[in-house]
């Protein structure tokens, strides 16, 4: 570490309202950016970069409103390395507690070359003339050097020389492009801040982009090179792949404290709510496995991993939920779950200890369930577990066979365990529900009546649990049974061998008898 940084502080540097709302599509309104704002503010970010004030009258009056409305942030806007653009954001800086302006130019040969189509000296001239006119309107100037990351060390050197003498107290070296990889991003800063006189008089900052998804990475190695501030976005939001993600960032500095020593002021249990604000407002859904805020970051799936965090959850979390401002991990049933977490989760929805049979039989049934069906939510568990843990029905499903569709007719072929015998017959029907219905009474004897027939879907989606209801009336006896299953038709036997099993307990009141026909 060189002589240069001075502690181990680190400035987060919120670029979302600037470059975040250079992403195609996250476009925000004056009141959504003063939601945000607000949001940044009261997290702890350090600076707020509110926009590029020359840009248009929208972006003036957003930044000139966030700059009333921030309370401890320094606000800052965008200049290029012209007077009107620098004199505009200053304008729109001016109800700000703590005001900076931002100024750049790119130093890369390609940039210089063809885009500004200067020759290096005119840049380097502009560079001196930009920052000077800034720094006659506040102290607090960052200058940054566009594609530093693709310039040459030289002229690099040259060009931060140059800013620093006209009074710039902040140093950007941007990897514009998303170019560099950590090794090189940190060499790069360590030799600038070594060979730059008055070097120390400023503090350096790093500003990646993720286009070969190393922002973060790279972010964190500028650190390690001896920048004292970081610039990056909520939700990594950002031109073309994005830029660091703040929260990233932040927690991988917390979490391996021990391997990166700095510190910063970001109350992390915001990151989330943040997240979930912006991509709210924005309409950019954040990928679910993003680290620290996708909504897999703190849920588990595989039985192994579910088995572990219920043993203790720091076997598969490096931090908590609670730090990032979500309220507790989730053990996600799915086809890798195991007993260990199937077994909480009837805990978790209220049916206490269920007997080891019937934990078997609903976790064999959840399993096939969770074969067919892409999320299995608590209801179709509840469902599920509910058509399981009945008690002792004297009749059972044992399986079922359809043809239905525009053909015919109607067969429905079934298998009964009655009583514990293996009974099977096969049934036709107006369409396969009467089919089925048929089948059934055909095995076992009754002549109830059907007087509801219901089907509604347990949760959304073409692959959702069907439930199924039936009401069946004999001798003024009412009884109504539910079925529940991913195929309707095997809810629909369910439900109607449910209802008998209910009607044989009231008979049986009565007058015990056989029920097989
Ligand atoms: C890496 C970054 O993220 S930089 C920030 C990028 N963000 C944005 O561009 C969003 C806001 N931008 C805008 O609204 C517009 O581009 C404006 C208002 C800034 C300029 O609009 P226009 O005057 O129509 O120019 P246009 O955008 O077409 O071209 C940019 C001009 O600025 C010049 N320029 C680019 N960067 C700089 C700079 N840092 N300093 C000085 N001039 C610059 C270009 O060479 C070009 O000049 P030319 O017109 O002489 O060829
Ligand atoms: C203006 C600078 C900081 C920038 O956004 C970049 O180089 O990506």
């Amino acid at each position: 570490m060189t002589e240069t940084v001075k502690n181990n502080r680190i400035i987060i540097f919120d670029t979302t309202l600037r470059d975040g709302e250079q992403s195609p599509g996250a476009s925000m309104n004056l009141e959504e950016k003063l939601r945000i704002a607000t949001m940044l503010d009261q997290m702890g970010v350090d600076v707020i970069e509110a926009g590029f004030p020359i840009a248009s009258n929208g972006d003036f009056e957003a930044v000139s409103e966030v700059a009333k409305v921030v309370k401890q942030a320094t606000v800052c806007g965008l200049a290029r390395a012209a007077e009107k653009d620098i004199d505009r954001a200053w304008e729109a800086l001016r109800h700000a507690k703590r005001g900076r302006i931002h100024t750049f130019i790119s130093t890369s040969p390609l940039h210089m070359k063809f885009k500004l189509q200067m020759e290096p000296e005119t840049v380097l001239d502009m560079i001196a003339k930009s920052v000077s006119h800034a720094r006659n309107l506040t102290d607090d100037v960052e200058w940054s050097a566009e594609d530093a990351t693709r310039t040459e060390h030289d002229f690099l050197c040259r060009a931060v020389e140059v800013a620093i003498k006209a009074g710039a107290r902040t140093i950007n070296l941007p990897d514009t492009v998303g170019y560099t990889v950590p090794t090189e991003y940190q060499a790069m800063f360590e030799l600038v801040l070594k060979r730059v006189p008055n070097a120390d008089k400023a503090i350096f900052s790093s500003h990646c982009h993720n286009d070969l998804g190393l922002a973060v990475a790279n972010s964190i190695a500028a650190v390690q090179g001896g920048a004292r501030q970081v610039e990056c976005t909520i939700n990594g939001i950002g031109e073309r792949a994005g830029n660091a993600a703040l929260e990233e960032i932040v927690m991988a500095l917390r979490v391996r404290g021990d391997a990166l020593p700095y510190v910063n002021n970001i109350v992390t249990e915001k990151l989330t709510p943040a997240s979930h604000m912006l991509s709210t407002i924005t309409g950019l859904a954040v990928q679910a496995n993003k680290a620290i805020v996708g909504a897999n970051a703190f849920a588990h799936e595989s039985g192994i991993h579910q088995d572990g965090m219920l043993k203790n959850a720091q076997t598969y979390e490096i931090m908590t939920p609670e730090s990032v401002g979500l309220r507790k991990s989730s053990l996600v049933m799915g086809k890798h779950s195991g007993r260990h977490a199937f077994r909480d989760k009837l805990r978790d929805l209220g049916y206490g200890e269920v007997g080891d049979n019937a934990l078997e039989d609903a976790f064999r049934r959840f399993k096939d369930l969770a074969d067919r069906k892409k999320t299995v939510y608590d209801e179709d568990i509840i469902a599920l577990v509910d058509d399981e843990v009945r008690g002792n029905d004297r009749v059972k499903l044992v399986s079922l066979d359809i043809h239905c569709g525009t053909k015919g007719p109607q067969t429905a072929a079934i298998e009964l365990s009655i009583d514990g015998e293996i009974k099977a017959t096969t049934a036709t029907g107006d369409g396969p529900v009467d089919a089925i219905f048929n089948a059934i009474r055909n095995l076992v004897e009754h002549h109830a009546h059907l007087q509801l027939y219901q089907v509604h879907a347990v949760t959304g989606g073409t692959d959702a649990q069907a439930e199924v209801t039936v009401r069946l009336e004999e001798d003024g006896k009412t009884v109504s049974g539910q079925g529940a299953d991913a195929d309707t038709l095997v809810a629909s036997a369910r439900a109607y061998i449910h209802a008998l099993n209910k009607l044989f307990v009231k008979r049986l009141k009565t007058a015990p008898q056989s029920l097989s026909a």
